[in-house]
């Protein structure tokens, strides 16, 4: 049993080989979450992979079939801790299917410049920020290979 609850969430990019867009959602709920920024995604439900988990969030939420690219790896064994009861695994990802729709979870979505205003532009969920940097250390460090 991991010792935390399993998030898995994506860093949807335009294009996953060529990066310069990144998808980012509002979240409707809870109240304490309701209003800022995230990457889309879920708790892995009993019985489910992380993949399939992570594919499902994105049919249920956004209503769009992905393709994951590089897992974008965190410092804890499970991702990402985001507080004392839970971590996120992330993958990068590209839309193979779909228009992007707020369907359950968020009222609002952005696609936003993959620079360094991406931490500011928009106000994220606070445990996202080492991700959010994370994200555009990796896509840059790619782009310059
Ligand atoms: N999806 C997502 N969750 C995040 C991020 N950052 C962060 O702290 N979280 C937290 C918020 C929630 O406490 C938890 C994810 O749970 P959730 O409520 O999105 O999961 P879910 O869709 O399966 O839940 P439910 O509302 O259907 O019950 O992780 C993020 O970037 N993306």
């Amino acid at each position: 049993m991991p010792l935390l609850k399993q998030i898995v969430a994506v860093a949807i990019v335009d294009d996953l080989a060529a990066p310069g867009k990144l998808l980012a959602a509002r979240r409707n709920r809870p109240e304490s979450l309701a209003g800022l920024w995230e990457f889309p995604g879920g708790k892995v439900e009993p019985g489910e992979s992380e993949v399939e988990a992570v594919h499902r969030e994105l049919r249920e939420e956004l209503g769009v079939e992905i393709r994951l690219g590089a897992s974008i790896p965190g410092p804890h064994p499970q991702g990402w801790q985001l507080n004392e009861k839970a971590a996120m695994r992330m993958w990068f990802a590209q839309i193979i299917h779909g228009e992007p729709d707020t369907l359950d979870g968020h009222d609002q979505l952005a696609w936003l410049t993959l620079d360094d205003t991406l931490n500011n532009v928009v106000q994220w969920i606070p445990a996202d920020a080492p991700i959010v940097a994370a994200c555009l250390e990796q896509v840059r460090a790619s782009v310059s290979k």
